[in-house]
């Protein structure tokens, strides 16, 4: 068992529209999630979220604490979300066990000491993908399936961004500090996600692409509305939006995708739209 940790400082948007491909890779792309009984973490000063995933094969691997956060324990002073996107899969917390199933989730509460993941089938492994930000107090953990989830149907066939977004980790759902998380699968045809795309500087947000059909590839949109830039992503990726940046994308093909929010507030409805026709 491994942790590969990684840090990253957050951005001027100023500083942004200078970068060039390779530097707004390294500054936002989340190139590696899953690796077989390894934990990857990538620590990001945006907002102090940490974007990350773990993938149990042969053994029971559990998250412990990087130096970067100087405390005992990973949840000292955190919270944490876990989707599985993988095969069924063992959450245990502090000696409870979670059942946690392909595209179900847990919440799990600051002051967990101890946070172990399994996978049931080692040919079907669990991808446990991981969001975690700082908490003030302690909320109670709890798994949520895919029937808890608030759900809305989004967009239309005619404009390629039919899709249905289950909202998992929403107040509405689930008591937390500041995270949020959801999974958002696009219908077949349908390619554009998050379009008509907004900002939301009172948060953060991170994206995570996956079920990107071998051979296809996400081209993900950010930045200011009238300063975009590209960032193309395969399947399993994250990319990280400032608070400053839209976050949007068109595939190939379908897919699936998470996202992941902290910052002011817990208003998922707090967006400021843009329309197509006003981007540059
Ligand atoms: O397809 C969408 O639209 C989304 O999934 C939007 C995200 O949930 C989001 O950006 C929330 O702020
Ligand atoms: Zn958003």
């Amino acid at each position: 068992m491994a942790t590969k940790y990684e840090e990253r400082y957050a951005h001027s948007p100023r500083d942004y529209v200078s970068y060039d491909t390779e530097r707004l890779r390294e500054e936002f792309l989340v190139p590696k999630l899953f690796e077989a009984d390894t934990v990857h973490l990538t620590y990001t000063h945006v907002d102090r979220m940490i974007v990350g995933g773990i993938m149990p094969v042969e053994e029971t691997v559990l998250l412990e604490t990087v130096d970067a956060l100087r405390s005992e324990y990973f949840l000292e002073r955190r919270e944490l979300g876990l989707i599985n996107i993988g095969g069924p899969g063992v959450v245990e917390v502090d000696g409870t066990r979670y059942d946690v199933d392909s595209k179900e989730a847990i919440y799990i509460g600051r002051g967990s000491r101890e946070v172990k993941v399994s996978s049931n089938d080692k040919s079907a492994p669990a991808k446990f993908y991981l969001n975690s930000t700082p908490a003030h107090r302690e909320c109670p953990t709890r798994k949520v399936g895919q029937n808890d989830a608030k759900v809305l149907e989004m967009g239309a066939g005619e404009t390629c961004n039919q899709r249905v977004i289950r909202q998992l980790l929403v107040k509405e759902v689930v008591e937390s500090c500041q995270l949020q998380m959801g999974m958002t699968e696009l219908a077949p045809g349908s390619v554009w996600n998050t379009m008509p795309c907004h900002t939301h500087s009172r948060r953060m947000e991170a994206y995570m692409y996956f079920n990107v059909p071998e051979g296809q590839a996400v081209c993900h949109f950010m930045g200011p509305p009238q300063q975009t830039r590209t960032i193309w992503m395969a399947n399993e990726q994250a990319v990280i939006s400032p608070t400053w940046s839209l976050h949007s994308g068109v595939g190939t093909s379908n897919y699936t995708f998470i996202w992941g929010m902290a910052g002011e507030n817990l208003d998922y409805t707090d967006m400021d739209f843009v329309q197509p026709n006003e981007l540059r």
